[in-house]
């Protein structure tokens, strides 16, 4: 059933402080703020360092992001914002867009937590970013793979592995 717990695999530990940004689309602004309240709160349990850049809307997140990702000065990003169907169509460019763009950002190396809420009313959203803290699910995606990301990089340099024998 929608909402239902689910299962989180356990929180990532860290020996050098991952560096997080977080891009929100405050189009609805008490929305992004729970979402941003969140993802804080999930980045600080961890030690990691965050900054916010914020951009008009959704659909700009994925190039805000591709853009901070080229700079290399991040170890992974958050994305926050909620996307509310109106009358029209433009509701699915601006759900699939974002997301197939986070993806395609995601499938070129970039780790990325997609908290970008799509939903039907204004109290789905509330929800969604309140009590069942969806921004903090997205910094924890965000942080399970900057973990995995780093596990692999030392692992191909050798680091971490202990030789037979
Ligand atoms: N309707 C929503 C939008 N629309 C704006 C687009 O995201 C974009 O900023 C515009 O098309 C200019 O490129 N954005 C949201 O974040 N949420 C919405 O509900
Ligand atoms: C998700 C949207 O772009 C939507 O809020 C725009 O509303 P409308 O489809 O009524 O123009």
């Amino acid at each position: 059933m929608a909402g239902q717990s689910h299962y989180s695999p356990p929180m990532p530990e860290f020996d050098e402080a991952p560096k997080v940004l977080i891009v929100v689309a405050p189009y609805y602004r008490d929305i992004a703020d729970d979402l941003l309240k969140g993802a804080r709160a999930k980045l600080d349990s961890v030690g990691a360092a965050h900054e916010t850049v914020e951009v008009p809307g959704a659909l700009e997140i994925p190039t805000a992001i591709g853009i901070a990702h080229r700079t290399a000065e991040f170890d992974g990003f958050v994305a926050l914002g909620c996307v509310i169907r109106g009358e029209t169509s433009h509701y699915e460019t601006v759900c699939n867009d974002s997301s197939r763009g986070l993806t395609m950002l995601g499938l070129s190396g970039a780790c990325i937590g997609n908290g970008i809420l799509t939903v039907e009313n204004y109290d789905q959203a509330a929800v969604r970013a309140g009590e069942q803290d969806k921004g903090g699910g997205a910094a924890e995606a965000a942080l399970h793979l900057v973990a995995l990301s780093r596990k692999w990089r030392n692992l191909s340099k050798g680091i971490g592995f202990k030789p037979k024998g």
